[in-house]
């Protein structure tokens, strides 16, 4: 069992000739479906990226985590905000339990920055040649990547025009984030995980990797579907289902819908649970997500057009998704994700 690969292509293409709006119409239901179904889909950018570009990231990603320690904590998050810089091996937690990873955070820069205020610092860099100036590159993709998808699930929600476009109010700034994480293999005998199971919070995430197998697992709803995941704690608590590999794939990027999409659908997108297990290699996998993400201060709510195709057929968990503002449940998540918990704000 694999999950959907869906390419992009369609909606890059300025032409809006009745082919090309057949096109987006297949593309948009397949997102659709996608999200209804697995919350998790690959999107193939071979189109819109040079396949080299995020290799050079990898390369550059794994040139920083094999510096020494000292070297890296130069650029500590602890200088900072406390979120944006690297975290050494296991200071992020999750679940309670300290995660098998080392990693950099870059936020969307922010007016007036105030490292005394929780998010509101600046973005440290390390000093590989060309590091900086790479990522930058790749983040502004990214964003206009985001930009593209959500306007390809606004016409797979059916939204009108006045809908679409104060949807795209809510994300015009996005508060973006960039993530380059190195997980070291676990020992044999760990009972952990490189990266514990957690639904990603925001909006969309474009996941790229090196090609090492069997690393992210994510869990489906469906329960027709073989395992392909053994040996494991469960995690997903008494919910019915199974965990599955998501190997990269060539020109792809993985992708996956946070919280926010959760909101904005009233369940019926489900942002899903997911989890990284890196073990029997001798080397360290690099990763690198980019989290596309409402404005700060996006009101986020359930949207008319989700609540149009509920009225056929509801929610079956009948859960009420109440409105949040994006910054205010940004700040009390990553007051959870670090070992020294939320004292630090
Ligand atoms: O490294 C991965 O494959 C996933 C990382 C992840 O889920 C996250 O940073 O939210
Ligand atoms: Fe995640």
């Amino acid at each position: 069992m694999s999950l959907p690969i869906i390419d992009i292509l369609p909606y890059l293409e300025d032409d809006r000739s009745t082919d090309n709006e057949a096109q987006r119409r297949e593309v948009a239901a397949k997102i659709h479906n996608a999200c209804v179904d697995y919350g998790f889909f690959y999107l193939n950018i071979s189109s819109y990226v040079d396949p080299q570009e995020p290799e050079e990231l990898i390369a550059l990603a794994r040139q920083f985590f094999s510096l020494p320690q000292e070297e890296k904590d130069k650029i500590s998050l602890r200088n900072e905000d406390q979120a944006r810089g690297y975290a050494r091996l296991k200071e992020n937690v999750t679940n309670g339990k300290a995660d098998n990873h080392e990693g950099i955070d870059w936020y969307r820069p922010v007016k007036n920055p105030d490292k005394t205020k929780p998010l509101w610092g600046e973005n440290q860099w390390p000093t590989v040649p060309t590091f900086r100036e790479k990522y930058e590159r790749w983040v502004n993709k990214m964003k206009i990547l985001g930009v593209i998808v959500m306007r390809a699930m606004a016409d797979g929600l059916s939204m009108t025009s006045e809908e679409r476009e104060d949807l795209s109010c809510q994300v015009d700034d996005s508060f973006w984030v960039m993530r380059a994480i190195g997980y070291p293999p676990l020992p044999n005998d760990h009972d952990g995980f490189s990266c514990g199971a957690h639904k990603d919070y925001g909006c969309l995430t474009f996941l790229y990797t090196d090609p090492t197998p069997a690393a992210l697992q994510v869990f489906t709803h469906k329960v027709d579907v073989g395992s392909d995941v053994s040996g494991l704690p469960a995690e997903q608590g008494s919910q019915p289902g199974s965990w599955i590999n998501a190997n990269p794939i060539p020109g792809c990027v993985i992708c996956n819908i946070g919280e926010m999409w959760e909101i904005w659908t009233n369940g019926l997108y489900k942002s899903t649970l997911h989890r990284v297990v890196h073990r029997s290699m001798n080397y360290s996998d690099i990763r690198i997500p980019f989290f596309f993400e409402p404005n700060f201060n996006a009101h986020v709510k359930p949207l008319a057009a989700a609540l149009r195709i509920q009225a056929d057929k509801p929610n079956p968990d009948g859960k009420e998704y109440k409105p949040v503002v994006y910054g205010d449940f940004l700040l009390n998540k990553v007051g959870n994700n670090f070992s020294d918990g939320k004292e630090k704000y």
